[in-house]
């Protein structure tokens, strides 16, 4: 069985709040979920801006293979903006619970939305549409009711019928057995819509598809309203690796559309995240680093390179031997055995002040315990910083890269930022690096406090942290970029 998937990333996924974005960055996006394999792109809400408008129209004109849908109410103007933006398909929904009747059509009985409902069906088919259309807030509605509502859209000639779970109260045995009512029911396709409110969007997907439902509705790394919606990753993965359905997701995308999609809605994915988090194939335990070097499969349920991915090993308070000696063979140092168990109690000493251990402060940790030291390829010559009222924080730099002395200037939000474009500037010659972490603390208080500042640096795939620690934050966050840069560039 092969399930049928609506990546409604562009539409439900960009009502997270504080989420927008512009039509080129939907079209980027739509590119990356078309080459993942979805089959229809919700690609937003036509009626709802002349930006969505025009995304929706760049999107359909795109050539893509996908379905592309527009999101739009049971109204003949939602209806026109989906048919007039290119869409070829709208997903349709009529208030179906008594809650949402009452409160957004005061005075209007079930009948009349049934009637509203068919009206706009069938002007969307005149308008040469595809109607998936839904009941909205459906698992909190009278199932008798639904039904009446979804009869009627059948009859209207309404393509497929979607169930959503709005507000996310849906459990795994309702989704499963509400679906093999539907999909009983009707021979024309019916789909699930879940949302995250209790954390069950991804087990209520999946127990709708066991129940019978021929398509789903996910949005990549689980955007959408309030808790977001099921999220692709998740469903997929659970569908294909323990249930053993299909889809037509190539999994090799899924990773670089996560980190797409997050860098384009801003919308950090949680470390912790399935799949797509950064721990979620990294890990740092003695006993599993130690067991995982011998046979992966002991700690991970699938290889990381099935969905583009790469396994981490990272050095902390709970590392062991198996651990340290791999790091040092990546990083290119040769340690006695005495020498490995100092670097790894020095590292261990570093975790249980309760700090992060750092790549930089364990590359310091090897070199001071065997007493050499690499050269670094970029050092910090001058700096200098104006900022205050009424003009643009500005960063001169020099700095010596490869034995070259390379002067910039950068401007940025605060003396950080600008020191940090200001070397970024510098660099660009050498390296492509990204910042892509950066926290503070204040390790004392005051005014004088030393600061902890952990910047995190990607170049390619290849992701370092370092540390810069002074009373001074710019010094501490240009002391630390400058280390993670010495490490992506050796
Ligand atoms: C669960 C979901 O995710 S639903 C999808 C949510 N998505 C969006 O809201 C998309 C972005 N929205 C928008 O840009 C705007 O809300 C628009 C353009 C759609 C409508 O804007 P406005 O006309 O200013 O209306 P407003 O947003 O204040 O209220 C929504 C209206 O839609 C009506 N409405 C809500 N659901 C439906 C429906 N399924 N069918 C018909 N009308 C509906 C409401 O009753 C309300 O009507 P009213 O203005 O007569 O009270
Ligand atoms: C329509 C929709 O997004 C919902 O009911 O959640």
């Amino acid at each position: 069985m092969t399930v049928r998937i609506l990546d409604t990333t562009l539409r439900d996924g960009e009502q997270t709040p504080g989420v927008s974005l512009s039509v080129e960055q939907k079209l980027m996006i739509a590119e990356a979920l078309d080459k993942m394999g979805v089959d229809i792109i919700e690609a937003g809400t036509a009626i709802a801006s002349e930006g969505e408008f025009q995304a929706i129209r760049v999107i359909s004109e795109a050539g893509l293979k996908a379905e592309i849908c527009s999101f739009g109410r049971i109204k003949f103007e939602d209806i026109d903006a989906a048919a007039d933006a290119g869409a070829d398909s709208i997903f349709m929904v009529a208030p179906s619970s008594d809650i949402h009747i009452s409160s957004k059509f005061p005075g209007k009985t079930r009948d009349e939305i049934v009637e509203m409902s068919v009206k706009a069906i069938e002007y969307a088919k005149e308008r040469g549409l595809i109607v998936e259309f839904g009941g909205e807030d459906a698992s909190r509605a009278d199932f008798e009711f639904l039904i009446k509502l979804y009869d009627s859209a059948v009859e209207a000639n309404a393509d497929r019928l979607t169930f959503t779970d709005t507000v996310g109260v849906f459990t795994p045995e309702k989704a499963f057995e509400t679906m093999q009512r539907l999909r009983e029911r009707y021979s024309i396709p019916v789909a699930f819509h879940g949302h995250d409110d209790f954390g069950l969007a991804t087990a209520n997907t999946v127990f709708a598809v066991k129940g019978g439902a021929d398509e789903i509705h996910v949005a990549v790394n689980g955007l959408g309203e309030r808790a977001g919606n099921a999220a692709l990753e998740e469903v997929v993965m659970a569908l294909e690796f323990l249930y053993g359905v299909k889809t037509k997701i190539n999994k090799q995308m899924i990773y670089p559309a996560s980190q797409l999609i997050e860098k384009l809605s801003r919308v950090k994915v949680p470390p912790n995240k399935p799949i797509v988090g950064d721990n979620a194939f990294t890990h740092e335990s003695g006993i599993h680093t130690s067991a995982l070097l011998k046979n992966s499969q002991t700690y991970e349920p699938i290889s990381p390179e099935i969905i583009g991915r790469k396994r981490l090993i990272v050095l902390g308070k709970h590392a062991g031997r198996a651990s340290v000696e791999m790091i040092m063979k990546e990083l290119g140092y040769k340690a006695t055995p005495e020498q490995m168990k100092e670097i790894l109690s020095r590292i261990k000493e570093v975790g249980d002040r309760g700090k992060r251990v750092t790549d930089a402060d364990i590359r310091t940790i090897i070199e001071t315990v065997l007493q050499i030291r690499k050269e670094r390829k970029v050092e910090l010559l001058d700096l200098s910083i104006v900022s205050g009222v009424n003009l643009m924080p500005t960063a001169s730099i020099k700095l010596k890269i490869n034995g070259k002395e390379v002067i910039e200037a950068g401007v940025g939000t605060g003396p950080v930022d600008a020191a940090i474009n200001a070397i970024k500037k510098a660099i660009k010659d050498f390296a492509d690096i990204e910042l892509v972490g950066y926290h503070v603390d204040a390790i004392t208080g005051g005014t004088d406090a030393l600061v902890d500042v952990i910047v995190q640096l990607k170049k390619e795939d290849k992701v370092v942290t370092a540390r810069g620690a002074r009373t001074d934050i710019v010094m501490a966050s240009i002391e630390a970029f400058i280390e993670g840069l010495n490490m992506l560039i050796d």
